[in-house]
């Protein structure tokens, strides 16, 4: 047997997608990764080792034209999974109708011995395309460059691969040998299919992984309930301002503290406190500009990071969220309303305050100075900047602190 011969490359292609469908099953099963995708995966790689042991040595067909209706499932689930990976809210109908033409022409043949495989070509080379434009419009600023290319190319080369196989059919059926020799698979045909089955799995292996990555990425920076940034990410993030800053680049901070917050658990339950926090933050974001910052300190305190921000501005801002709060109350299960506002403190970032903690003391002090006059209310800082040194006190501060706007 030639190690390149049609056979022996098919039962080398039916080993591989053996292989890979159960690494795909165990994705979704055990681990629980991506299940939908990883299901419709382990599927398209069953179809298309049903489709590479067409080879009469290998097991008897179950009807005419077997091995074109599994190369046809597998291109249609390869194009399932892929939308879901992409978290594509298209349907699925146009992969549906496509998947079911090309199998209608297999199981209701077309007149012409070529006829059927023209067509499930043709429909192969439509999904696959249909494929790569999902990548490449579907993929977004999420998904690094490289990371779209390498998936949208093995996609790209199957419907160009595919598409020349329905031509070639079509127009030139004298040239047949080139994929077919009586009957069976020409060893060119089955060594590409070996090769893009193998880049496909190694494109999508890549998307699950990155997104995996961007994942870990996004929780560990991540406060998970609530979506803001968690407090080791916030303090990076102030790290960096204040580097900024050295080099002239302005910025505020916003301390924000959710007021008699207990007072929404005691009444309605933890459940109730946790739907207001994430209402909460869903207003505050909504105030701020892309670039501005939400980090959650701790329980009910959240602060908000305004890059080139003076601290007039900074204090307009933080009205707009008080007012916006205190306008915007939570529909609490049909019956309930849970009306919610903060006490802010805004400061500008400090001088000679790498870690940002000077400037987080200050509105701190301020928030507290807000809370001391009644709630509700936007306290600011003078514009002068505070030495850290005299940061502790607040009635020792030279920051005198005043409501806002
Ligand atoms: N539901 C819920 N409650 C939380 C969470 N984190 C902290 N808390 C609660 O938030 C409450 C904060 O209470 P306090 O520090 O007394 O503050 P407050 O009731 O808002 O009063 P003031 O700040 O003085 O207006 C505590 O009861 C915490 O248990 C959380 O993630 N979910």
């Amino acid at each position: 047997m030639n190690a390149l011969d049609a056979p022996t490359l098919l039962i080398a292609n039916a080993i591989f997608n053996g292989f890979a469908s159960f690494c795909w099953v165990l994705l979704a099963g055990l681990f629980r990764i991506a299940p939908r995708a990883s299901w419709l995966m382990a599927g398209a790689h069953l179809c298309c080792m049903a489709a590479a042991l067409r080879c009469e040595d290998c097991a008897p067909l179950p009807i005419e034209g077997f091995a074109d209706l599994a190369a046809l499932a597998t291109v249609a689930l390869l194009a399932l999974a892929l939308r879901r990976m992409l978290r594509l809210r298209q349907h699925w109908l146009d992969i549906a109708l496509i998947g079911g033409a090309g199998a209608l022409a297999v199981l209701w043949p077309l007149p012409g011995r070529s006829a059927p495989l023209i067509a499930t070509s043709a429909c192969m080379s439509l999904l696959a395309l249909r494929a790569t434009r999902d990548v490449v419009s579907g993929a977004g600023p999420g998904l690094a460059r490289p990371v779209t290319v390498l998936i949208a190319l093995p996609h790209l080369l199957l419907g160009l691969a595919t598409g020349a196989r329905a031509a070639v059919l079509l127009f030139a059926p004298q040239w047949t040998g080139l994929f077919q020799v009586d009957g069976a698979a020409s060893g060119l045909l089955a060594g590409l299919w070996l090769a893009l089955s193998g880049a496909i799995a190694i494109s999508l292996m890549a998307l699950l992984l990155w997104r995996l990555i961007a994942r870990i990425q996004h929780l560990s920076h991540h406060d998970s309930m609530t979506g803001s940034l968690n407090r080791r990410a916030f303090d990076a993030e102030l790290r960096k301002l204040q580097a900024l800053r050295r080099r002239g680049h302005e910025h505020a901070i916003v301390l924000i503290d959710i007021d008699h917050f207990k007072r929404i658990n005691d009444r309605l339950g933890h459940a109730a406190g946790d739907a207001a926090l994430i209402h909460a933050v869903k207003v505050l974001r909504g105030c701020l500009r892309d670039l501005d910052l939400l980090g959650r300190l701790g329980g009910e305190e959240f602060c908000a990071l305004l890059p080139h921000t003076p601290l007039a501005p900074a204090a307009q801002v933080a009205e707009r969220m008080r007012a916006a709060l205190e306008q915007r109350p939570l529909a609490w299960r049909g019956s309930e309303t849970i009306a919610l506002t903060a006490s802010f403190g805004v400061a500008p970032a400090q001088g000679d305050d790498p870690l940002g903690t000077a400037g987080l003391a200050l509105a701190d002090r301020l928030v507290y100075r807000a809370k001391a006059e009644g709630r509700n209310r936007v306290c600011v800082a003078d514009a002068a900047p505070v030495p850290a040194a005299a940061a502790p006190s607040f009635s020792a501060s030279s920051s005198s602190a005043r409501p806002a706007v």
